[in-house]
């Protein structure tokens, strides 16, 4: 079976341990991988290299089987992601938003109001349908990101952090809807800097430390915390007397 995501050799460099230095990984339909790492240690350089928004130096990423760069516009179409700030109209209320963002990921016009009617209950914003995308606390303007990433129910997720400023019922949500979508066969991409969290939802967390992979975390392991701190400080301790 085909992946949804591969990435091979990836390499972006910003420095001799800065971006992405010789990266591999897969994400299979039905499969919610996690990337765990500390602040600089890739994650969002991979995500934006996967999305085609930087150009990799060497490597490939294939997004169902096709390279990143020669994907027409319907296979972006059924790629969901968010990161950094969630993108809104300012001026559009809540609805708005979303109907739009159905209509830009391909979804035929009859389409519409069942989709979005889905996505303001997936994550919980029905009650703000009305309300400007300007108006939206910082959490709201996240659910409404993610509903927006989500709503045509898409074969790749990629989300960069996507807890960030999410109540717990937010989280809960969030979790339901990713996995849903890789019951769904669709396969799911998340970075995060909460071990507990992603436990609950990754099948599998690879842990990234200056630029590459150096490890997996068992999300049924009791002690994430120290097993992340002991592949990172081994790594690190590999790399003392390195330029940076
Ligand atoms: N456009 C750029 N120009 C120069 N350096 C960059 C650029 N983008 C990222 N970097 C560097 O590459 C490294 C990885 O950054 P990246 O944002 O991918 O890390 P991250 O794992 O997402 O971090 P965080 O958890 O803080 O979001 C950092 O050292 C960062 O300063």
């Amino acid at each position: 079976m085909t992946d949804r995501l591969a990435i091979e050799d990836a390499v972006r460099a910003y420095g001799p341990h800065a971006g992405v230095l010789g990266l591999s990984l897969t994400v299979a339909p039905g499969s919610v991988q996690a990337l765990v790492g500390l602040n600089g240690a890739g994650k969002t350089t991979l995500m934006r290299a996967v999305l085609g928004m930087v150009r990799l130096d060497a490597g490939s990423v294939l997004i169902d089987g096709i390279p990143v760069g020669a994907m027409p516009a319907a296979a972006w179409a059924r790629v969901g992601h968010l990161l950094d700030r969630p993108f809104a109209y300012p001026e559009l209320d809540v609805r708005a938003n979303l109907e739009v963002a159905a209509r830009l990921r391909g979804l035929p016009a009859q389409a519409v109001p069942a989709a979005v009617a889905a996505s303001l209950g997936r994550m919980g914003i029905g009650r703000y349908e009305r309300v400007r995308a300007s108006r939206l606390s910082k959490g709201n303007r996240q659910r409404l990101g993610l509903s927006a990433a989500l709503i045509a129910d898409p074969d790749l997720v990629v989300l960069d952090e996507p807890t960030d400023g999410l109540d717990p019922a937010g989280v809960i949500a969030l979790r339901e809807a990713l996995r849903e979508r890789a019951d769904s066969g669709a396969g799911v991409l998340v970075s995060s800097h909460h071990l507990d969290e992603v436990a609950r939802v990754a099948d599998r967390i690879s842990v990234m430390n200056r630029g590459r992979i150096i490890g997996a975390l068992e999300p049924a392991e009791a002690e994430l915390e120290r097993a992340f701190f002991e592949l990172v400080l081994a790594d690190d301790r590999r790399h003392e007397g390195d330029s940076v």
